[in-house]
């Protein structure tokens, strides 16, 4: 991927559906579109994202050649940037990722992503890279506990980046983890991934919208779908979903 440019908006609906704007439209990126303020922040499985001002929102549009379901390994190198970003600011070991792209501090989430894709008028897939950061507050009000890097900073570091400085520290860390994925392929940003990413071995809950399914964690196939061994011995993969660990039904 070439240098992303980066755009800053005061405000707009929602930085995925900038990105989706500009991509119809024929935008191609590599643009990193960030937001001071959201109005209508979209989260997974159709749920509302509050992002208050101090927060980040950012979604990196960007077009490929590949297929759909490879180009969805990059929820894998955004989850490990946003570890990157966090890590440069919070005390230390706080950081863990949740399957398969959940960013937590102590447990608690302060990070979420939302990629989605669509056709690009050339013909391409275009992929909107949506990630928000909780860095100056949290909400009071989520199913889960949610936190902020403002409630965990380091000792020596006094308050949380301004949206700017996290945009900017995001956006390198992506980089990396792209050239790594472009070089050497999805096996070892999985590898990396599942080293931050405890419970793949742990009794756990899945939500799938239209039934729950519990069982055992069992690690994640080749492609980041999670492999969950049921009651009845047989594996079952899950590819999208809540999926809640350390926890029966
Ligand atoms: O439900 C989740 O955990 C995913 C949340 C993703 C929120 C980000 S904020 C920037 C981008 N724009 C949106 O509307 N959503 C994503």
């Amino acid at each position: 991927m070439s240098a992303a440019a980066t755009v800053l908006l005061d405000q707009t609906d929602s930085t995925n559906a900038e990105a989706r704007r500009r991509a119809d439209a024929g935008e191609t990126g590599p643009v990193w579109i960030v937001a001071r303020r959201q109005t209508s922040g979209r989260g997974r499985r159709g749920r509302e994202w509050l992002s208050e001002t101090g927060n980040l929102a950012a979604t990196l549009l960007m077009t490929t050649a590949k297929a759909p379901a490879e180009a969805a390994q990059v929820t894998f190198i955004a989850a490990l940037a946003v570890a990157d970003l966090l890590d440069a600011f919070v005390v230390r070991d706080s950081v863990t990722i949740k399957w398969p792209n959940d960013v937590l501090i102590k447990g608690a989430k302060a990070a979420g992503i939302l990629v989605e894709s669509g056709t690009h008028p050339s013909g391409r897939l275009w992929l909107a890279v949506g990630i928000g950061v909780n860095l100056a507050h949290a909400p009071d009000d989520t199913e889960r506990p949610a936190t902020s890097v403002a409630a965990h900073l380091r000792p020596d570091i006094a308050y949380a980046p301004p949206v700017e400085a996290g945009a900017a520290v995001l956006a390198d860390a992506f980089a990396v983890w792209m050239g790594r994925w472009e070089t050497l392929g999805f096996q070892p940003v999985l590898d990396a991934w599942a080293a931050r990413t405890p419970g793949l071995d742990q009794p756990c809950v899945a939500r799938l919208g239209h039934e729950t399914v519990s069982g055992v964690a069992d690690g994640v196939a080749p492609d980041g779908s999670l492999r969950m061994r049921l009651a009845d011995g047989s594996l079952r993969l899950i590819s999208a979903g809540d999926v809640f660990f350390n926890e029966a039904a």
